[in-house]
């Protein structure tokens, strides 16, 4: 049975350091959902599951459970489970008795405990494997019996510590397919952690970005990369343009002219701020006075598309391109930015 997290003004301050591992952050994780949490090397996600699964003690606030507090809880209390980046399996067991484990050091019996794996490693689809010894399985094998291990103790909430970041591009793609099966099937509550933005659009319904210990955004995926909250923000979920300006009343002024931000997002006071605008969703057109109009100086491969630099004034704007299509360099464009495309931020 799958529980809502609940993280109030979570904290870790390791002695001795200057600045928090984690500053006190708030999140939610309602029942059955998955959460990323999003940052750079050193931001406190891994800080932050500790925290949850009782690895670790919080120098401040709490971590509750369908609104009960557990920050006391012991880790074997808490209805926890975590999977780490590398599987961590027991070597000496076979595939099935790993996963059944937990329920044989509870004291059921050998055959009840191995009937219960054999469920989990079905789930994983690694039935066939049920016999080998660990040591005589793949990386990505290991994974999936690792994540079996952990669902076999149905955690109430599953921590994922960037399980899938060892594993080549292939392994990963069928780790994420088996996570939306296991979602579809357990609906266990997920946090994810993760560097990779992909991971967490693919995977997971929220998106939480740490920077510095400091929760600087949590949104749905979606508007993680058309309304970041931050500059950084943007930067983590692939933004890559940024126009500094002028806000008044909403609308954004600077070399590209008077941009309106989307009526239902956020709007910051009016003074100086940044206009992010996401370059897949501009379009290159050759028509219509009124739209901005510059000069493509530049264009770079980007897989199947390409990116193209058109100079507005002093400002430059990045423009991902449709496949197929070229930008060549001297000609003069106008570019539709749809609303939707853009936020303002002041930092
Ligand atoms: N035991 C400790 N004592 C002192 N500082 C620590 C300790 N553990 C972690 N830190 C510091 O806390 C900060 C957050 O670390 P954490 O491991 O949570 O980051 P992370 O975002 O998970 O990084 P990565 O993506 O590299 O795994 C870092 O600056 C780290 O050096």
């Amino acid at each position: 049975m799958s529980a809502t997290l609940s993280l109030t003004r979570l904290a870790r301050h390791h002695p001795g350091e200057q600045h928090p591992a984690l500053a006190g952050i708030d999140l939610e994780v309602p029942a059955g959902a998955c959460t990323a949490i999003l940052g750079p090397s050193g931001s406190g996600k891994s800080t932050a599951l500790r925290l949850i699964a009782g690895l670790d003690a919080p120098t401040g606030g709490s971590v509750a459970l369908d609104g009960v507090d557990v920050t006391a809880l012991p880790p074997e209390r808490r209805g926890v489970g975590m999977v780490f980046q590398r599987p961590l399996l027991f070597p000496h067991l076979s595939v099935i008795d790993n996963v059944g484990f937990a329920a044989r050091a509870s004291g059921q019996s050998r055959s009840a405990s191995r009937s219960s794996a054999r469920r989990y490693l079905e789930l994983v689809h690694l039935e066939d494997l049920a016999d080998r010894p660990v040591g005589a399985i793949s990386g990505g094998q290991a994974q999936r019996v690792a994540l079996a291990r952990s669902l076999a103790n149905a955690p109430r909430v599953l921590l994922l510590d960037e399980p899938f970041s060892a594993l080549d591009s292939v392994l990963r793609e069928d780790m994420y397919e088996l996570v939306r099966e296991i979602r579809k099937e357990l609906s266990p509550t997920i946090v994810l952690v993760t560097h990779d933005r992909h991971e967490a659009a693919v995977l997971a319904d929220s998106v939480a970005v740490l920077i510095d210990g400091v929760l600087e955004h949590h949104s749905e995926v979606s508007s993680a990369y058309t309304q970041p909250s931050t500059r950084a923000v943007n930067r983590l979920m692939g933004g890559i343009n940024e126009i500094h300006g002028h806000l008044e009343r909403g609308v954004h002024h600077s070399d590209l002219g008077a941009l309106h931000l989307p009526p239902d997002g956020p709007v910051p006071d009016d003074g100086p701020a940044v206009l992010l605008i996401r370059h897949e969703m501009i379009r290159i057109v050759d028509g219509s006075p009124d739209l901005p109009r510059g000069v493509i100086c530049g264009a770079r491969p980007a897989g199947l598309r390409s990116i193209a630099d058109v100079r507005i004034g002093s400002v430059m704007v990045h423009v991902e391109l449709p496949t197929g299509t070229t930008a060549p360099v001297g000609t003069e464009v106008g570019l539709e930015i749809p609303a939707a495309a853009c936020t303002a931020v002041t930092r």
